[in-house]
């Protein structure tokens, strides 16, 4: 499917996507050109609305899944669809638009530092926008209304033109999440979105997640190596050891076996986030 018959850059605004979206792999093997298989035959549908966590060790291929998902990695094999898009076989402005209707959170926040909180999450809308008004850094008034709402979504409206490097990790953080949810995405994708932060505020910002996907509806897929974050704020869990899925099921009744089983070896104290 060509996105470009009906999203002409040239013609003005883009419209948003109207998900939420399932996503689909289907038999995806990731090998980097250093020989490395980092996902392997991987085949699973998240459907439109699921909260769904992935979890298994560093180096498991968690990141690689995230980055297929939105065509930063192209597979070696297999294919990709997110909604209507086939993001395993776009390439340039078609992957950019697709990749606008894919929100994604990072664990080092990939905030502009200097730049204040409105201007982070303004970004979220560029994707959405005409170059040239990004250029000239012309929002318009319903751009600066959905910056505004998606800040507020995240309780971080009073830190509007603060300076994003002089808040806290959970603040940046929730400006990030704002940033994505001012793309107006169909699906979220989260790498790690808590790993940097302590314990009270990852559950703060895991609870803001579920949060988004209960009254967005909002596909969520979240990467964690935690086990009780899975448990407690996502529905299904997908578990990835050495590239492939060894589990997939419900979140809140996965027991310590499931959880050994994934990891591949006995759980320890620091496979718990704690309160
Ligand atoms: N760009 C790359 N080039 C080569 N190998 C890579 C690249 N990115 C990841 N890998 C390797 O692929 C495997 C899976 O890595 P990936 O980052 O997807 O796992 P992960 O579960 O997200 O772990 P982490 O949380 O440590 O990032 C690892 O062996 C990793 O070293």
């Amino acid at each position: 499917m060509n996105d470009l018959t009906t999203r002409p850059e040239a013609e003005g605004d883009m419209p948003s996507a109207s998900g939420p979206w399932p996503v689909e792999l289907d038999d995806v093997t990731v090998r980097y050109p250093n020989g490395v298989v980092a996902l392997k035959n991987v085949s699973l549908t998240v459907g439109a609305g699921e909260m769904v966590a992935v979890v298994g060790l560093s180096g498991s291929g968690k990141s690689t899944m995230i980055r297929t998902i939105n065509g930063l990695v192209a597979p070696t094999s297999g294919s990709v669809r997110v909604g209507p898009h086939a993001v395993s076989e776009l390439r340039g402005r078609a992957l950019r638009h697709a990749r606008g209707d894919i929100g994604m959170i990072f664990q080092g926040f990939n905030l502009a530092d200097r730049a204040s909180v409105f201007h982070n999450a303004l970004v979220g809308r560029f994707s959405h926008m005409p170059t040239w008004r990004t250029t000239l850094g012309l929002a318009t008034e319903a751009d600066r209304a959905m910056v505004m709402r998606s800040l507020d979504s995240v309780g971080m409206l009073e830190k509007v033109w603060h300076r994003a490097g002089a808040l806290s990790g959970g603040q940046k953080q929730r400006v990030a999440i704002a940033r994505a949810l001012s793309q107006e995405p169909a699906v979220m994708l989260a790498d790690e979105p808590v790993a940097s932060l302590d314990p009270p505020t990852a559950h703060s910002v895991m609870a803001d997640l579920a949060a988004i996907n209960a009254s967005r509806g909002l596909t969520v897929l979240v990467n964690l190596h935690l086990m009780d974050l899975a448990r407690q704020y996502t529905t299904r869990m997908i578990g990835l050891r050495a590239g492939e899925v060894v589990y997939d099921g419900p979140a809140a009744s996965a027991t310590d076996a499931d959880f050994e089983a994934i990891y591949g070896r006995p759980v320890q104290a620091r496979d718990r986030l704690g309160e």
